[in-house]
């Protein structure tokens, strides 16, 4: 009798431990192809393809920005990446240059030959991409585009719109900064390079939603006070921050240092309580020496909404709070603390990729939420100046009453015939079109009509939600190969955030 107990025991135990050596491979094999997002403490990693050096550099600027924000970062070469490898990080960052005439570099080439041969099945990995190039050359950064393309195609998710550099342009590589410090929770960063900013004047600010239930929005018109930056629609503003007082008072008095207005000044557009541990050291300086101690503040980033031609520089700026409550680094200064004509310090980037082609004649159809109206409106603008009415506007916000921004210039556009169609969609007033994919479904034959008719399509607004469902009805209605063609021919535009 004991010896049939002891031979079936031993199958039980053998058996359960086959079962338990196949679920241990599934977790395994599912841990490796279902990388998620959820954490956050999960390396990031950065990979770059560089002929002449530039990507490396820039990678290793990228690893080490990220590294002082907290983010634990993996940096390789792509000669040294095979699929497996890229298979279990949740998120990565390709910097790639573009050599010969629109080949991939060397260190690219077993890469592509053994990896980008196919589609792969790449859903989970989240990616953002910094292509390198030079517009002189008849394929602008076509090893970028072709790895973005490959990502894409097999289900990568981008964290925000590929970065195309032209010959190491500083706007271009302060706005893949920009998007790093989002990507690591918006810790600040300086710049690896501060703009040259030029003086310019608040004339008037206006909050926009009062009483509504979204962070105020404040409508904002600026002046030059100097000769010579102009702009097109489409183009961006980047600001340079300064400090609020409560927080330089903050920072002061820890210090153990009396407010004083030459402490003030020097401390208004630098970096603060990120150099905290350094305390003792400051407390030894002059003003002036803890000026040039201290690296200055990151510049913060906002959509122009009007063209040169309307008389002032307007923007469009959603007042934001950090998790402590405390306002947003750029938009508490200009929303709350810049007085009205006072001096700021801004310089304009032009953004080719979301600017109108040059008197363009095609219809267009704008599609954006909250601030994205600014850019929108600047088109609109545009569009009107050169009386080109083939104009269809959707826009979307939380409630008509109160987030209709512009709502009578847009309503006078549309009665002067320069705004064909006007839909505004507002997601807590109830009724079944709450937001802009819903409008787009709702209206699919004239989508199609339109696009037939060579129509090119803006997006601007929200990257998480608005942008990726916007996308996914468009797809919905003209189909993949239908996208892939609006995007090779430049007709489908984004400046997403
Ligand atoms: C020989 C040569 C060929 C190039 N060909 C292209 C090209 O076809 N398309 C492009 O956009 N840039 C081209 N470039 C520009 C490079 O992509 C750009 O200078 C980049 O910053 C180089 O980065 P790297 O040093 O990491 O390779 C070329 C540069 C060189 C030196």
């Amino acid at each position: 009798m004991a010896r049939p107990l002891a031979a079936s025991l031993l199958i039980l135990a053998y058996l359960l431990f086959c079962a338990w050596t196949a679920w241990r491979h599934r977790q395994r094999s599912l841990a490796a192809r279902l990388p998620t997002l959820a954490d956050a403490q999960a390396p990031l990693l950065i990979v770059y393809a560089s002929q002449t050096g530039q990507a490396e550099q820039l990678a290793q600027h990228s690893a080490d920005a990220l590294q002082t924000a907290g983010q634990a970062v993996h940096c390789c070469s792509l000669d040294r990446l095979d699929l497996p490898t890229l298979l279990r990080y949740p998120r990565a960052l390709f910097i790639v240059s573009t050599t010969g005439e629109g080949d991939a570099p060397d260190s690219a080439h077993a890469f592509l030959r053994q990896a980008m041969a196919a589609r792969a099945e790449l859903a989970g990995l989240h990616y953002a991409l910094l292509a390198l190039g030079d517009r002189s050359y008849a394929q602008f950064c076509a090893f970028g585009r072709q790895l973005d393309d490959w990502l894409r195609h097999s289900g990568a998710q981008a964290l925000f719109d590929t970065v195309e550099v032209d010959k190491l342009d500083p706007a271009a590589l302060r706005h893949w900064q920009y998007e790093l410090s989002a990507l690591a929770g918006g810790q600040t960063m300086a710049d690896w390079r501060t703009p040259d900013y030029q003086r310019w004047q608040l004339l008037t600010r206006r909050c926009l939603n009062p009483a509504g239930c979204a962070a105020p929005t404040f409508h904002l018109r600026l002046q030059a006070l100097e000769d010579g930056p102009s702009w097109q629609a489409g183009d961006i503003a980047e600001i340079g921050p300064r400090n609020a007082p409560e927080r330089i008072g903050a920072f002061l008095s820890a210090a153990g240092l009396a407010a004083h207005p030459d402490w003030q000044l020097a401390l208004a557009d630098r970096l603060l309580p990120e150099r905290a541990d350094e305390l003792q050291a400051l407390r030894r300086l002059s003003p002036a020496a803890l000026r040039d101690a201290l690296p200055r503040l990151p510049h913060r980033e906002y959509s122009i909404a009007s063209i040169p031609a309307s008389g002032a520089l307007d923007l469009l700026v959603r007042q934001t709070r950090n998790a402590d409550g405390r306002l947003g680094l750029g938009s508490g200064w200009l929303t709350e603390y810049l007085p009205e004509g006072a001096e700021l310090a801004l310089r304009i980037r032009p953004n080719r990729s979301f600017q109108l082609d040059a008197n363009e004649d095609r219809p267009l159809i704008l599609i954006g939420n909250g601030t994205g109206l600014a850019s929108l409106r600047a088109h609109l603008q545009a569009r009107a100046a050169h009386g080109q009415g083939r104009n269809w506007l959707i826009f979307g916000e939380r409630n008509a009453a109160h987030d209709f921004y512009f709502q009578a210039e847009l309503q006078a556009w549309q009665a002067a015939g320069q705004l064909s169609h006007l839909d505004a969609v507002f997601s807590r007033d109830g009724g079944s079109c709450r937001y802009v994919q819903h409008v787009l479904q709702a209206e699919r034959a004239r989508l199609l009509d339109w696009i037939a008719d060579g129509a090119a399509v803006y997006v601007c607004g929200s990257a998480q939600g608005m942008a990726p469902a916007v996308q996914a009805e468009l797809t919905a209605a003209l189909g993949e190969e239908g996208m892939d063609a609006l995007l090779a021919a430049g007709r489908y535009r984004r400046d997403v955030y």
